[in-house]
């Protein structure tokens, strides 16, 4: 492990550390916020936050404005990479030219189809060796909770439902919420799980929900104004699902609201305060 940035941040840390990811077999990136609570050497749970598509760990820890939100309720917040990257192009990680395949579009799953299986695992990332990394090299209980945006509300959704008593809480903003129905998701689950649609559902977050095992509330928040709501994410898909399976979802729907980082930052600190009750509850 290597921490290869450092700033003070709202009485806490912002820092971002690399491994050798054991998973993706390549060196990975996250972002770690200590708030002041864990500066003072009490042991804090966790926000994981997955984002989007073309991100890196970069973009919530700058744009989201999360820290003064994760400082006031004593949590830390782990923002990993969205996908195995090969920057050299020497560690035979496969991509695609386009944006939404490939390197920077993990969709957080493990990926059963050539070339990608070997290093698209991010689901045994993100829910296995990032969290034992987390828990033995930080101040970390072991609550935790997971929220995301777009591709990585996606994964925070099928990632709860998939791992029933994992985590305290979920939520997500403008999450590709039927993946199987919509072009982004069509595209990369035929390459990463194969043409057999049969073996799609169980990634999507709309088909979970009539069978899950744990009726976690989800908190969804969507932009009005997002230019992806129609054709990719297609909330009303996920209201439907829930209300048939009588799962509980609170749906916001925000009128002028785009799909970029103006609308989570406006928006994170009501996250951050939902997650911070659920992992309080569990310590109890
Ligand atoms: N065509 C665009 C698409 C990229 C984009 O909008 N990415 C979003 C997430 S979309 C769903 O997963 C994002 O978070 N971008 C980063 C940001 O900082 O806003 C393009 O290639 O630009």
């Amino acid at each position: 492990m290597e921490r290869i940035e450092h700033h003070a941040s709202l009485g806490g840390r912002q820092e971002v550390w690399q491994h050798a990811s054991t998973t993706l077999g390549c060196p990975m990136r996250f972002g770690v916020y200590l708030p002041p609570a864990a500066l003072r050497g009490e042991r804090c749970p966790v926000l994981y936050w997955l984002s989007g598509l073309t991100c890196t760990e970069q973009n919530f820890i700058t744009k989201a404005g999360v820290q003064q939100h994760a400082a006031q309720h004593g949590l830390i917040v782990i923002a990993p990479d969205t996908s195995p990257r090969d920057p050299d192009g020497t560690l035979g990680v496969a991509n695609d030219p386009a944006y939404d395949l490939g390197q920077g579009a993990g969709f957080y799953l493990d990926a059963t189809q050539s070339p990608w299986a070997a290093h698209f695992r991010m689901e045994s990332y993100v829910v296995q060796e990032l969290p034992a990394l987390v828990e033995t090299h930080f101040p970390a209980t072991a609550q935790r909770s997971l929220s995301g945006h777009s591709m990585g509300g996606h994964g925070a959704l099928t990632l709860a439902m998939r791992h029933p008593g994992r985590y305290a809480s979920v939520s997500a903003f403008s999450p590709i919420v039927a993946p199987s129905q919509v072009p982004w998701g069509q595209k990369a689950f035929a390459a990463y799980l194969g043409e057999d649609r049969s073996a799609w559902a169980a990634h999507d977050a709309v088909a979970l929900i009539a069978h899950a095992a744990e009726r976690l509330p989800l908190l969804v928040d969507q932009g009005e104004a997002d230019d992806f709501l129609a054709t990719q994410l297609r909330p009303e898909l996920l209201q439907a699902a829930c209300a048939a399976a009588g799962h509980p979802l609170t749906l916001r729907l925000h009128p002028g609201y785009d799909h970029s980082y103006y609308f989570i930052a406006s928006f994170i600190g009501e996250h951050v305060a939902w997650h911070a009750q659920a992992l309080r509850a569990r310590l109890l």
